[in-house]
Protein backbone atom coordinates (compact mmCIF):
# COMPACT_ATOMS: atom_id res chain seq x y z
CA UNK A 1 0.00 0.00 0.00
CA UNK A 2 1.08 3.50 -0.87
CA UNK A 3 2.44 6.03 2.14
CA UNK A 4 0.88 9.17 1.72
CA UNK A 5 1.42 12.66 3.20
CA UNK A 6 -2.00 13.93 4.26
CA UNK A 7 -1.14 17.57 5.29
CA UNK A 8 2.31 16.14 7.41
CA UNK A 9 -0.09 12.85 8.81
CA UNK A 10 1.17 9.94 6.75
CA UNK A 11 -1.92 7.62 5.67
CA UNK A 12 -1.83 4.68 3.93
CA UNK A 13 -3.82 3.99 0.61
CA UNK A 14 -4.41 1.44 -1.90
CA UNK A 15 -4.16 2.40 -5.52
CA UNK A 16 -5.71 0.95 -8.56
CA UNK A 17 -2.02 0.48 -9.66
CA UNK A 18 -0.97 -1.57 -6.57
CA UNK A 19 -4.05 -3.71 -7.01
CA UNK A 20 -5.57 -3.78 -10.74
CA UNK A 21 -9.06 -5.40 -11.69
CA UNK A 22 -6.58 -8.95 -12.65
CA UNK A 23 -5.86 -9.14 -9.24
CA UNK A 24 -9.30 -8.53 -7.56
CA UNK A 25 -10.67 -10.73 -10.66
CA UNK A 26 -8.39 -13.86 -9.57
CA UNK A 27 -9.58 -13.25 -5.42
CA UNK A 28 -12.85 -13.41 -6.28
CA UNK A 29 -12.92 -15.69 -9.23
CA UNK A 30 -14.72 -18.47 -7.11
CA UNK A 31 -17.13 -15.95 -5.14
CA UNK A 32 -21.12 -15.38 -5.74
CA UNK A 33 -21.94 -11.50 -5.23
CA UNK A 34 -25.51 -11.01 -3.75
CA UNK A 35 -26.32 -7.21 -3.64
CA UNK A 36 -29.50 -7.26 -1.03
CA UNK A 37 -31.19 -3.73 -2.16
CA UNK A 38 -31.61 -1.66 -5.14
CA UNK A 39 -32.23 1.76 -4.36
CA UNK A 40 -29.20 4.20 -5.04
CA UNK A 41 -26.10 2.45 -3.42
CA UNK A 42 -27.51 -1.29 -5.05
CA UNK A 43 -27.53 -0.07 -8.39
CA UNK A 44 -23.97 1.60 -8.89
CA UNK A 45 -22.20 -1.35 -7.56
CA UNK A 46 -24.30 -4.62 -8.79
CA UNK A 47 -23.65 -3.06 -12.56
CA UNK A 48 -20.30 -1.64 -12.12
CA UNK A 49 -19.30 -5.15 -10.68
CA UNK A 50 -21.02 -6.88 -13.67
CA UNK A 51 -19.66 -4.67 -16.15
CA UNK A 52 -16.07 -5.37 -14.66
CA UNK A 53 -16.42 -9.14 -14.55
CA UNK A 54 -17.60 -10.34 -11.56
CA UNK A 55 -20.44 -13.25 -11.12
CA UNK A 56 -23.32 -10.66 -9.33
CA UNK A 57 -26.56 -11.14 -8.45
CA UNK A 58 -29.31 -9.02 -7.02
CA UNK A 59 -31.60 -9.44 -4.35
CA UNK A 60 -34.71 -6.89 -4.18
CA UNK A 61 -38.48 -7.24 -3.10
CA UNK A 62 -40.87 -6.51 -5.41
CA UNK A 63 -42.08 -2.92 -6.59
CA UNK A 64 -40.78 -0.33 -8.34
CA UNK A 65 -36.65 -1.01 -7.98
CA UNK A 66 -37.49 -4.72 -8.67
CA UNK A 67 -38.56 -3.16 -12.34
CA UNK A 68 -35.20 -0.81 -12.07
CA UNK A 69 -33.16 -3.83 -11.98
CA UNK A 70 -35.21 -5.88 -14.93
CA UNK A 71 -34.73 -2.48 -17.06
CA UNK A 72 -30.79 -2.60 -15.98
CA UNK A 73 -30.73 -6.28 -17.76
CA UNK A 74 -30.72 -8.27 -14.13
CA UNK A 75 -33.40 -11.46 -15.19
CA UNK A 76 -35.26 -13.01 -13.10
CA UNK A 77 -34.67 -16.44 -11.70
CA UNK A 78 -31.18 -16.12 -13.29
CA UNK A 79 -29.46 -12.95 -11.36
CA UNK A 80 -32.58 -11.55 -10.20
CA UNK A 81 -33.84 -12.83 -6.82
CA UNK A 82 -36.09 -12.19 -3.75
CA UNK A 83 -33.80 -11.09 -1.14
CA UNK A 84 -33.77 -14.08 0.68
CA UNK A 85 -32.94 -16.42 -2.38
CA UNK A 86 -30.33 -14.15 -3.37
CA UNK A 87 -28.59 -13.86 0.09
CA UNK A 88 -28.92 -18.37 0.32
CA UNK A 89 -26.81 -18.07 -3.21
CA UNK A 90 -24.60 -15.82 -2.53
CA UNK A 91 -21.10 -16.26 -0.70
CA UNK A 92 -20.44 -12.35 0.02
CA UNK A 93 -23.67 -11.07 0.99
CA UNK A 94 -24.10 -7.52 0.50
CA UNK A 95 -26.05 -5.58 3.29
CA UNK A 96 -27.14 -3.11 0.06
CA UNK A 97 -30.47 -2.22 1.97
CA UNK A 98 -31.00 1.19 3.62
CA UNK A 99 -29.72 1.21 6.84
CA UNK A 100 -33.16 0.70 8.25
CA UNK A 101 -34.21 -2.43 6.27
CA UNK A 102 -30.84 -3.90 7.19
CA UNK A 103 -31.84 -3.45 10.70
CA UNK A 104 -35.59 -4.71 9.97
CA UNK A 105 -34.83 -8.06 8.18
CA UNK A 106 -31.81 -9.23 10.14
CA UNK A 107 -33.52 -11.60 11.38
CA UNK A 108 -34.42 -12.86 7.73
CA UNK A 109 -31.13 -12.48 6.20
CA UNK A 110 -29.22 -13.68 9.22
CA UNK A 111 -29.66 -17.42 8.70
CA UNK A 112 -28.05 -17.62 5.32
CA UNK A 113 -24.83 -16.44 6.63
CA UNK A 114 -22.97 -19.57 7.30
CA UNK A 115 -19.81 -20.46 7.96
CA UNK A 116 -17.22 -19.80 5.31
CA UNK A 117 -19.01 -16.87 4.09
CA UNK A 118 -18.87 -12.84 4.47
CA UNK A 119 -20.87 -10.19 4.86
CA UNK A 120 -20.54 -6.76 3.48
CA UNK A 121 -21.91 -3.31 3.88
CA UNK A 122 -21.11 0.16 2.89
CA UNK A 123 -21.41 1.76 5.84
CA UNK A 124 -20.53 1.59 9.28
CA UNK A 125 -24.34 1.93 10.94
CA UNK A 126 -25.35 -1.65 11.47
CA UNK A 127 -22.33 -2.45 12.73
CA UNK A 128 -21.48 0.37 15.15
CA UNK A 129 -24.90 1.05 16.40
CA UNK A 130 -25.09 -3.08 16.50
CA UNK A 131 -26.62 -2.26 20.70
CA UNK A 132 -29.80 -0.44 18.48
CA UNK A 133 -29.65 -2.20 15.23
CA UNK A 134 -29.51 -5.90 16.29
CA UNK A 135 -27.21 -6.71 14.33
CA UNK A 136 -24.63 -8.86 15.37
CA UNK A 137 -22.73 -11.45 12.79
CA UNK A 138 -22.02 -15.00 13.50
CA UNK A 139 -18.04 -15.04 14.43
CA UNK A 140 -17.35 -17.80 11.73
CA UNK A 141 -18.02 -15.08 8.39
CA UNK A 142 -15.67 -12.33 7.36
CA UNK A 143 -17.39 -9.33 8.10
CA UNK A 144 -16.33 -6.35 5.95
CA UNK A 145 -16.95 -2.61 4.27
CA UNK A 146 -16.16 -0.41 1.22
CA UNK A 147 -18.08 2.55 1.33
CA UNK A 148 -17.68 5.07 -1.60
CA UNK A 149 -17.47 8.38 -0.73
CA UNK A 150 -20.51 9.76 -2.46
CA UNK A 151 -23.79 9.05 -3.99
CA UNK A 152 -24.47 5.70 -5.83
CA UNK A 153 -25.73 7.57 -8.79
CA UNK A 154 -22.05 9.32 -9.11
CA UNK A 155 -20.20 6.05 -8.70
CA UNK A 156 -22.05 4.64 -11.72
CA UNK A 157 -21.41 7.67 -14.01
CA UNK A 158 -17.94 8.29 -12.75
CA UNK A 159 -17.33 4.14 -13.63
CA UNK A 160 -18.92 5.01 -17.22
CA UNK A 161 -17.06 8.12 -17.60
CA UNK A 162 -13.89 6.21 -16.92
CA UNK A 163 -13.33 7.70 -13.52
CA UNK A 164 -13.44 6.60 -10.06
CA UNK A 165 -14.88 7.70 -6.97
CA UNK A 166 -12.70 7.16 -3.83
CA UNK A 167 -13.92 4.91 -1.11
CA UNK A 168 -12.73 3.97 2.52
CA UNK A 169 -12.61 0.24 3.72
CA UNK A 170 -12.66 -1.55 6.85
CA UNK A 171 -12.75 -5.25 8.10
CA UNK A 172 -14.69 -5.80 11.46
CA UNK A 173 -14.21 -10.18 11.44
CA UNK A 174 -11.50 -11.99 9.74
CA UNK A 175 -12.36 -15.55 9.92
CA UNK A 176 -10.88 -16.70 6.75
CA UNK A 177 -8.13 -14.74 7.74
CA UNK A 178 -8.79 -13.44 3.32
CA UNK A 179 -10.13 -10.46 4.26
CA UNK A 180 -7.83 -7.93 3.55
CA UNK A 181 -7.41 -8.99 0.13
CA UNK A 182 -11.69 -9.39 -0.38
CA UNK A 183 -12.17 -6.13 0.56
CA UNK A 184 -10.05 -4.86 -1.36
CA UNK A 185 -10.67 -6.53 -4.59
CA UNK A 186 -14.36 -5.66 -3.93
CA UNK A 187 -13.35 -2.12 -3.24
CA UNK A 188 -11.74 -2.44 -7.16
CA UNK A 189 -14.58 -4.39 -8.31
CA UNK A 190 -17.11 -1.55 -7.53
CA UNK A 191 -15.17 0.98 -9.44
CA UNK A 192 -13.13 2.97 -6.52
CA UNK A 193 -9.87 4.68 -7.54
CA UNK A 194 -8.23 4.88 -4.19
CA UNK A 195 -9.20 3.26 -0.80
CA UNK A 196 -8.67 4.85 2.33
CA UNK A 197 -8.29 2.53 5.42
CA UNK A 198 -10.85 3.43 8.19
CA UNK A 199 -12.80 0.94 10.92
CA UNK A 200 -16.67 0.83 11.46
CA UNK A 201 -16.86 3.05 14.09
CA UNK A 202 -15.02 6.21 12.12
CA UNK A 203 -16.87 5.67 9.01
CA UNK A 204 -20.11 5.72 10.73
CA UNK A 205 -19.83 8.35 12.81
CA UNK A 206 -17.56 10.66 9.96
CA UNK A 207 -20.15 9.76 7.73
CA UNK A 208 -23.29 10.98 9.68
CA UNK A 209 -21.40 13.82 10.43
CA UNK A 210 -20.38 14.61 6.78
CA UNK A 211 -23.89 14.35 5.39
CA UNK A 212 -25.76 16.19 8.59
CA UNK A 213 -23.31 18.92 8.09
CA UNK A 214 -21.02 20.56 5.14
CA UNK A 215 -22.57 18.11 2.50
CA UNK A 216 -25.88 18.21 2.78
CA UNK A 217 -27.64 20.03 5.79
CA UNK A 218 -25.25 23.02 6.62
CA UNK A 219 -24.93 23.55 2.51
CA UNK A 220 -28.50 23.80 2.85
CA UNK A 221 -29.30 25.97 5.70
CA UNK A 222 -26.43 28.44 4.87
CA UNK A 223 -28.08 28.74 1.64
CA UNK A 224 -31.03 29.33 2.28
CA UNK A 225 -30.15 32.19 5.00
CA UNK A 226 -28.13 34.16 2.09
CA UNK A 227 -30.44 34.42 -0.15
CA UNK A 228 -33.59 34.86 2.47
CA UNK A 229 -31.47 37.71 3.34
CA UNK A 230 -30.58 39.32 -0.05
CA UNK A 231 -34.52 38.81 -0.58
CA UNK A 232 -35.84 40.27 1.84
CA UNK A 233 -33.43 43.66 1.02
CA UNK A 234 -35.06 43.78 -2.33
CA UNK A 235 -33.02 41.03 -4.70
CA UNK A 236 -34.93 39.89 -7.11
CA UNK A 237 -35.01 35.61 -7.25
CA UNK A 238 -32.87 35.21 -10.02
CA UNK A 239 -29.87 37.84 -8.87
CA UNK A 240 -30.14 36.17 -5.11
CA UNK A 241 -29.78 32.55 -6.43
CA UNK A 242 -27.15 33.88 -9.00
CA UNK A 243 -24.65 35.47 -5.67
CA UNK A 244 -25.63 32.26 -3.15
CA UNK A 245 -25.76 28.89 -5.34
CA UNK A 246 -25.24 28.95 -9.44
CA UNK A 247 -21.59 31.00 -9.34
CA UNK A 248 -20.55 28.46 -6.56
CA UNK A 249 -22.12 25.27 -8.46
CA UNK A 250 -20.82 26.68 -11.78
CA UNK A 251 -17.83 28.77 -11.58
CA UNK A 252 -16.23 28.69 -7.96
CA UNK A 253 -16.40 25.29 -6.22
CA UNK A 254 -14.86 23.35 -9.92
CA UNK A 255 -12.09 25.91 -9.23
CA UNK A 256 -11.37 24.82 -6.14
CA UNK A 257 -12.21 20.92 -6.55
CA UNK A 258 -9.39 21.07 -9.38
CA UNK A 259 -6.90 23.13 -7.08
CA UNK A 260 -7.66 23.90 -4.05
CA UNK A 261 -8.93 27.12 -1.88
CA UNK A 262 -6.58 29.39 -2.54
CA UNK A 263 -6.84 28.72 -6.30
CA UNK A 264 -10.02 29.81 -6.19
CA UNK A 265 -9.48 32.77 -3.83
CA UNK A 266 -6.17 33.95 -6.40
CA UNK A 267 -8.92 33.52 -9.74
CA UNK A 268 -11.02 36.58 -7.66
CA UNK A 269 -10.84 39.84 -7.99
CA UNK A 270 -8.73 41.58 -4.86
CA UNK A 271 -12.27 43.42 -3.02
CA UNK A 272 -14.07 39.43 -2.94
CA UNK A 273 -10.22 38.21 -1.79
CA UNK A 274 -10.26 40.68 1.34
CA UNK A 275 -14.19 40.37 2.05
CA UNK A 276 -13.80 36.70 2.07
CA UNK A 277 -10.65 36.51 4.18
CA UNK A 278 -12.28 39.22 6.37
CA UNK A 279 -15.42 37.31 6.93
CA UNK A 280 -13.93 33.63 7.27
CA UNK A 281 -13.42 33.64 10.59
CA UNK A 282 -16.97 35.04 12.06
CA UNK A 283 -18.64 32.34 9.86
CA UNK A 284 -16.57 29.65 11.28
CA UNK A 285 -16.90 30.88 14.59
CA UNK A 286 -20.69 30.92 14.40
CA UNK A 287 -20.74 27.45 12.51
CA UNK A 288 -18.37 25.43 14.91
CA UNK A 289 -20.25 25.15 17.86
CA UNK A 290 -23.27 23.89 15.80
CA UNK A 291 -21.01 21.34 14.30
CA UNK A 292 -19.60 20.15 17.59
CA UNK A 293 -22.96 19.98 19.21
CA UNK A 294 -23.63 18.15 15.95
CA UNK A 295 -20.87 15.67 16.62
CA UNK A 296 -21.92 15.04 20.13
CA UNK A 297 -24.77 13.70 18.85
CA UNK A 298 -23.68 11.78 15.84
CA UNK A 299 -21.04 9.71 18.33
CA UNK A 300 -23.36 9.40 21.11
CA UNK A 301 -25.65 7.56 18.90
CA UNK A 302 -28.31 9.81 18.97
CA UNK A 303 -28.35 10.69 15.26
CA UNK A 304 -28.60 7.18 14.95
CA UNK A 305 -31.57 6.46 17.20
CA UNK A 306 -33.13 9.32 15.20
CA UNK A 307 -32.57 7.72 11.64
CA UNK A 308 -33.98 4.13 13.04
CA UNK A 309 -37.04 5.54 14.78
CA UNK A 310 -38.14 7.80 11.92
CA UNK A 311 -36.91 5.12 8.89
CA UNK A 312 -39.03 2.78 10.94
CA UNK A 313 -42.41 4.55 10.64
CA UNK A 314 -45.18 3.45 8.49
CA UNK A 315 -45.93 7.37 7.08
CA UNK A 316 -41.94 7.37 6.31
CA UNK A 317 -42.07 7.51 2.43
CA UNK A 318 -44.93 9.40 2.19
CA UNK A 319 -43.66 12.25 5.06
CA UNK A 320 -40.04 12.33 3.29
CA UNK A 321 -41.50 12.88 -0.22
CA UNK A 322 -43.95 15.89 1.70
CA UNK A 323 -40.75 17.59 2.95
CA UNK A 324 -38.42 17.14 -0.59
CA UNK A 325 -41.63 18.70 -2.31
CA UNK A 326 -41.52 21.48 -0.37
CA UNK A 327 -38.01 22.13 -0.89
CA UNK A 328 -37.99 21.44 -4.72
CA UNK A 329 -41.61 23.92 -4.16
CA UNK A 330 -39.92 26.77 -2.24
CA UNK A 331 -39.29 29.69 -3.98
CA UNK A 332 -35.41 28.97 -4.07
CA UNK A 333 -35.52 25.56 -5.72
CA UNK A 334 -38.40 26.85 -8.19
CA UNK A 335 -35.97 30.09 -9.04
CA UNK A 336 -32.92 26.95 -9.47
CA UNK A 337 -35.10 25.22 -12.18
CA UNK A 338 -35.25 28.62 -14.50
CA UNK A 339 -31.85 29.28 -13.90
CA UNK A 340 -30.47 25.56 -14.81
CA UNK A 341 -32.73 26.35 -18.16
CA UNK A 342 -30.34 29.43 -18.69
CA UNK A 343 -27.32 28.30 -19.09
CA UNK A 344 -26.42 27.82 -22.75
CA UNK A 345 -25.59 24.11 -22.56
CA UNK A 346 -29.35 23.39 -21.78
CA UNK A 347 -30.63 25.48 -24.76
N1 LIG B 1 -27.23 6.39 -1.13
C1 LIG B 1 -25.91 6.39 -1.31
O1 LIG B 1 -25.41 6.81 -2.34
C2 LIG B 1 -24.98 5.82 -0.26
C3 LIG B 1 -23.62 6.21 -0.25
C4 LIG B 1 -22.73 5.56 0.61
C5 LIG B 1 -23.21 4.56 1.44
N2 LIG B 1 -24.54 4.23 1.44
C6 LIG B 1 -24.99 3.13 2.29
O2 LIG B 1 -25.39 2.07 1.43
C7 LIG B 1 -26.50 1.35 2.00
C8 LIG B 1 -27.68 1.39 1.04
O3 LIG B 1 -28.12 2.73 0.96
P1 LIG B 1 -29.09 3.24 -0.20
O4 LIG B 1 -29.15 4.73 -0.08
O5 LIG B 1 -28.70 2.65 -1.50
O6 LIG B 1 -30.47 2.62 0.29
P2 LIG B 1 -31.95 2.95 -0.18
O7 LIG B 1 -32.62 3.81 0.83
O8 LIG B 1 -31.91 3.46 -1.57
O9 LIG B 1 -32.63 1.51 -0.09
C9 LIG B 1 -32.07 0.38 -0.71
C10 LIG B 1 -33.09 -0.71 -0.91
O10 LIG B 1 -33.67 -1.13 0.33
C11 LIG B 1 -34.92 -1.69 0.02
N3 LIG B 1 -35.76 -1.70 1.22
C12 LIG B 1 -36.03 -0.65 2.04
N4 LIG B 1 -36.87 -1.06 3.02
C13 LIG B 1 -37.11 -2.38 2.82
C14 LIG B 1 -37.88 -3.35 3.49
N5 LIG B 1 -38.54 -3.05 4.61
N6 LIG B 1 -37.91 -4.60 2.99
C15 LIG B 1 -37.20 -4.92 1.87
N7 LIG B 1 -36.45 -4.05 1.19
C16 LIG B 1 -36.40 -2.79 1.66
C17 LIG B 1 -35.48 -0.78 -1.06
O11 LIG B 1 -36.38 -1.50 -1.87
C18 LIG B 1 -34.25 -0.36 -1.83
O12 LIG B 1 -34.10 -1.14 -2.99
C19 LIG B 1 -26.74 2.03 3.34
O13 LIG B 1 -25.98 1.37 4.30
C20 LIG B 1 -26.21 3.44 3.14
O14 LIG B 1 -25.86 4.11 4.33
C21 LIG B 1 -25.43 4.84 0.61
C1 LIG C 1 -23.92 10.13 -0.45
C2 LIG C 1 -23.61 10.25 1.05
C3 LIG C 1 -24.28 11.50 1.61
O1 LIG C 1 -22.20 10.41 1.19
C4 LIG C 1 -23.97 8.98 1.83
O2 LIG C 1 -23.33 9.03 3.08
C5 LIG C 1 -25.44 8.71 2.04
O3 LIG C 1 -25.82 8.39 3.16
O4 LIG C 1 -26.20 8.76 1.07
MG1 LIG D 1 -24.39 8.32 4.69
MG1 LIG E 1 -21.38 9.38 2.80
Amino acid sequence: MAELNFGGVIETVMTREEFPLEKAREILKNETIAVLGYGVQGPGQACNLRDNGFNVIVGQRQGKTYDKAVADGWVPGETLFSLEEAAEKGTIVCMLLSDAAQMQLWPTIKPYLTPGKTLYFSHGFAINWSDRTGVVPPKDIDVIMVAPKGSGTSLRTMFLEGRGLNSSYAIYQDASGKALDKVLAFGIGIGSGYLFETTFKREATSDLTGERGSLMGAIQGLLLAQYEVLRENGHTPSEAFNETVEELTQSLMPLFAKNGMDWMYANCSTTAQRGALDWMGPFHDAIKPVVQKLYQSVVTGNEAQISIDSNSKPDYRVKLEAELKALHDSEMWRTAETVRKLRPENN
